[in-house]
């Protein structure tokens, strides 16, 4: 089958791989040209472990194609994904700029019938939406789809390849056929794949979320709790996960959730619940408990030192999560602006997201390329996020690095006790 893909962001891009991967002819479109220069080249715009492989494979294969040319590419496809960005707008809601501009160059490009895909997130409607900018500019039949994709950074591959269930909202039985092959690879024996009609195939994107980052507050709330009670959230969280009505996922508590979608698709639920009358008390909860968490660490740190200024600190761990180079929303913006503002200095490190960090802050840190480096002469450390390297540190070589060995543990990726047992006053989340 031939289709397009609009958009090479995390999502565009793994989905244009993984279906060229799975045997369909696939062209992605992307309106930067040095994105798409850069991917004809082979150089991956963002980080995302076995990505780069795939993409190679398949463009040297000829079933992975990039280009700026939209009009050809849809002209060219049975099924079009739109997989744009829908950024936080001024008032919360999902900005829909880039998927109406994008419906609007679909509809004067088509050619013949076409299964147009919603693959962004999108609150209730946009379907309808992307339908009637389309239908402006065709005479040509077409069917709008909507499949929200709930694929993690870091993971996406597998996600993607594997997923536990493919939404696909749509009343058209053509478009349904189109959307089961096209998924026929991914799903088994198609339990996984659930139909139902585009209103509640956008909405339960926004609620699968908004849960996520429910269960995260409610769990960095509890670690709070255990900070004045003097609990240890660890084994709390053990004991609640291995109840199957709870399980396990989704319950560390931390500094707070980032990336591109918690923070924006709890905003935008609350939005278009507000637009219809409707406050969603509970998720302005789990937003304020999120800032509170975002804010943890410095306030730690300013009960233990008094005053930061002239201090250096060391941050371990840039992105939102392990496994991207992704910093949008990532707490450790929250921390390090915190730290300079107060007239601290930063020596920073991260595995991949150097790049992202420099666009981030310029010189307003120093960046080291080992997490040693960043330690060294330092009053205190942060780990800001779990990557692997980071979890067994050699203690004593810290030690002997650190100007003063206080360590604020944003992950519990530490163990306090062998933490303690090697000289460091240490911090975590909910634990004593
Ligand atoms: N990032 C994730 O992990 C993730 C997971 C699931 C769903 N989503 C959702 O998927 C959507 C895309 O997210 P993303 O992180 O991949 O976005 P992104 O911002 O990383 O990438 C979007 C890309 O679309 C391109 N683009 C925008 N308008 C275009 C047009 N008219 N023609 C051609 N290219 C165009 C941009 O240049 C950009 O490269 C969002 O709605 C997001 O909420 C994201
Ligand atoms: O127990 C947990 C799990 C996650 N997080 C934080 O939550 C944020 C989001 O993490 P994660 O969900 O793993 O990453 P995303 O790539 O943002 O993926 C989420 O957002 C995507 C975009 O909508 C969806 O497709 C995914 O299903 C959804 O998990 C990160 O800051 C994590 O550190 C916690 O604090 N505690």
């Amino acid at each position: 089958m031939r289709i397009a893909v609009i958009g090479t962001g995390y999502v565009g891009l793994v989905a244009g791989a993984c279906f060229a991967g799975a045997g369909q002819d696939v062209t992605c479109v992307d309106m930067e040209p040095g994105r798409v220069a850069a991917l004809r080249r082979g150089e991956m715009p963002l980080y995302e472990p076995g990505l780069e492989a795939l993409v190679r494979r398949n463009h040297e294969a000829g079933r992975l194609r990039f280009t700026t040319d939209l009009p050809a590419a849809v002209a060219a496809s049975q099924v079009v994904f739109i997989a744009v960005g829908t950024p936080m707008g001024a008032s919360g809601g999902a900005d829909l700029q880039y998927v109406l501009t994008a419906a609007g160059q679909i509809g004067r490009a088509l050619r013949h019938y076409t299964v147009v895909v919603d693959k962004s997130t999108v609150p209730v409607g946009t379907a309808d939406r992307v339908h009637a900018v389309i239908a402006q500019h065709t005479e040509h039949a077409f069917d709008v789809v909507s499949n929200p994709e709930f694929l993690k950074e870091g993971a996406a591959l597998d996600d993607f390849l594997r997923p536990d269930r493919v939404i696909v909202g749509t009343r058209s039985e053509r478009a349904r056929q189109l959307m089961r092959e096209l998924y026929a690879p991914f799903v088994g024996d198609g339990r996984a794949l659930l139909f139902m009609d585009p209103r509640s195939a956008e909405l339960t994107k926004y609620a699968a979320n908004a849960m996520l980052a429910t269960r995260i507050s409610f769990m960095n709330d509890v670690a709070t709790l255990c900070e004045r009670v003097d609990a240890d959230v660890e084994q709390v969280r053990q004991g609640m996960g291995l109840d199957p009505r709870i399980g396990s996922g989704f319950l560390q508590p931390g500094i707070g959730y980032g990336g591109s979608c918690f923070p924006k698709d709890v905003r935008a639920l609350m939005a278009t619940a507000h637009d219809v009358g409707l406050e969603l008390d509970l998720l302005k909860a789990v937003e304020a408990t999120n800032a509170r968490q975002k804010r943890s660490l410095l306030t730690k740190a300013l009960r233990h030192y008094g005053d930061l200024s002239q201090r250096t600190f060391a941050v371990w761990g840039l992105s939102f999560k392990p496994r991207t180079d992704d910093m949008r929303e990532a707490p450790s913006v929250e921390i390090i602006e915190g730290l300079l503002t107060r007239g601290a200095r930063v020596q920073c490190h991260d595995p991949v997201a150097r790049d992202a960090a420099r666009r981030c802050f310029a010189d307003r840190v120093s960046y080291a390329s080992t997490c040693y480096d960043a330690a060294e002469g330092a009053d205190g450390l942060f780990l800001a996020t779990e990557w692997s390297d980071f979890r067994h540190p050699d203690l004593r070589r810290l030690w002997r690095l650190m100007r003063q060995p206080v360590i604020f543990d944003g992950r519990n990726a530490l163990d306090p006790e062998e933490a303690r047992a090697a000289g460091f006053t240490y911090f975590g989340i909910g634990r004593g």
